[in-house]
């Protein structure tokens, strides 16, 4: 399997290289040259399979010979034996037709652990031999943080640099990330918000006086890598429900368009896939997008939801690339449009083929509230403000298909929401230990390029 840039101009990647570049040279972002296909005949043989022989399944092709099948599916026994339920991503019914996907078992409570516990694995397997050090540089609006540095922490030839919007994560996922005592974590908290956080980000990647020096990878989803592992969770449900004989919907919390573009790519598959619900919080511009072609931003407005307080969304370009005919020149124009404008139309080819598979809702604050309330008393549910969101725009758009609402963090991770909405403040699983008893330690900078980039290379190993 190969890997272009969305952009069309960086070289072709096999996958060894795609997970450990991270954004392409071209500042585009990689996708597989051709999508695999999976006959009705294959779906159906991943009934009845663990989590572990699923994702060895689905994520072979995109593999190719980079691991063989033994390599791969040792690291899917690894890295999803830590998770603390045996389904690894086990449905649970809310009703009729409504489900959860609780994605949250790993060891930060969220379902960035799904992909970032093999991503570290494949970090480490791809660099064992090599004298090659990897210095990671990430942003987060909370989850992505705390899964990379408790996948990354303390393995040899990796430092990771982890940019948060200070003030906008709750307490809960600022400690999992500052806490961790291993020399080879570095958080950064920002002034200024998580977009402002993943433009630096990318800006690093963009400036080959920076990137020059050092060996950059990314662990945002950026990382073909991270999608690729969160498209299996949409085959291990689809297929309980009656994949393929019967097709199932999926409502996605959205922030920065990666867990709901895996939803995409296993459509692309041939995964029975009713509709993709796109749920937003107030921070709408991707509802905004798929409703009326208005790709345009606006203010960040901190929510409860606060990992969805995203306004530019990295992934939404592999959909735009993807629905535009795989046009990169034309793809890259439209994005320098509108990196320079803040705001773009989406093309009449982007919107109708979006039209196709996704629907879109945005949730207030109240519905969110309501949504919590309603899985607490009639499905004696305790969910996260981030689920609730999704489970919103799953109830909205019921249509007699199995609607799966991916449960994307643990409630605990947002108790003070949840007990506002629920009265019920749950508590921290034993598996996150005395996050409140821990020392933190992270440095706050100003949201330039210097002050971050300054930072970095004060501290990182250059490239031998
Ligand atoms: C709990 C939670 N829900 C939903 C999202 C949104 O997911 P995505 O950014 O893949 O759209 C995030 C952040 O990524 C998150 O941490
Ligand atoms: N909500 C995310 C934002 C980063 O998303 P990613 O999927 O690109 O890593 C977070 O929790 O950090």
């Amino acid at each position: 399997m190969r890997y272009i840039s969305t952009r069309g101009a960086a070289p072709a990647l096999d996958f060894r290289d795609v997970t450990l570049a991270g954004l392409a040279a071209d500042g585009g972002l990689y996708v597989p040259e051709t999508w695999p296909s999976f006959s009705r005949d294959e779906i159906a043989a991943l009934a009845g399979l663990s989590y572990v022989d699923t994702a060895v399944a689905v994520m072979t092709p995109f593999v190719g010979d980079s691991l063989t099948p033994d390599e791969l599916k040792a690291l899917c026994t690894a890295a999803y034996g830590r998770f603390a339920h045996a389904a690894v991503t086990p449905l649970v019914q809310l009703d009729h037709d409504q489900w959860l996907l609780e994605l949250f078992h790993g060891p930060t409570l969220a379902f960035k652990d799904v992909a970032l516990q093999l991503l570290g694995l494949l970090f480490e397997k791809f660099l064992s031999g090599s004298d090659k050090h990897v210095t990671i540089v990430g942003a987060t609006s909370g989850d992505t943080g705390s899964a990379a540095i408790d996948a990354v922490a303390g393995r040899a030839g990796i430092d990771i640099f982890m940019l948060h919007p200070e003030g906008r994560v709750s307490d809960v996922q600022r400690r999992q990330m500052t806490t961790v005592g291993a020399p080879n974590v570095h958080n950064i908290a920002i002034r200024g918000d998580f977009d402002q956080a993943q433009a630096l980000v990318k800006a690093m990647f963009n400036d080959p006086a920076f990137a020059g020096r050092f060996n950059l990878s990314a662990v945002n989803s950026i990382n073909w890598a991270r999608l690729m592992a969160q498209v299996v969770y949409y085959f291990y449900a689809a297929v309980r429900l009656g994949a393929p004989g019967r097709a199932v919907a999926f409502s996605v919390p959205t922030g920065n368009f990666g867990d709901v573009f895996a939803g995409y790519v296993a459509a692309k598959m041939g995964l029975p896939v009713a509709k993709l619900v796109v749920a937003t919080n107030v921070n709408d511009i991707l509802h905004r997008a798929l409703s009326s072609g208005d790709y345009s931003t606006g203010t960040v407005v901190p929510t409860p939801t606060p990992s969805m307080d995203i306004q530019v969304s990295s992934n939404f370009e592999r959909l735009l690339f993807d629905l535009g005919g795989r046009d990169g020149a034309a793809l890259a124009a439209q994005m320098h449009g509108f990196e320079r404008a803040r705001a773009m139309q989406l093309s009449n080819a982007q919107r109708e083929g979006a039209a196709g598979l996704f629907a879109s809702e945005r949730v207030d604050v109240d519905d969110m509230a309501l949504a919590m309330r309603w899985a607490s008393e009639h499905a004696g549910q305790v969910i996260d403000p981030h689920s609730a969101i999704g489970l919103c725009a799953a109830r909205r758009q019921a249509d007699h298909v199995p609607m799966v609402t991916l449960a994307t963090a643990h409630p605990a991770k947002f108790r003070d929401a949840v007990e506002r909405a629920t009265g019920v403040r749950p508590a921290l699983p034993a598996r996150v230990g005395d996050l409140f008893e821990r020392e933190e330690r992270y440095v706050t900078l100003d949201a330039t390029f210097a002050a971050v980039s300054d930072y970095i290379a004060g501290l990182a190993t250059p490239r031998g």
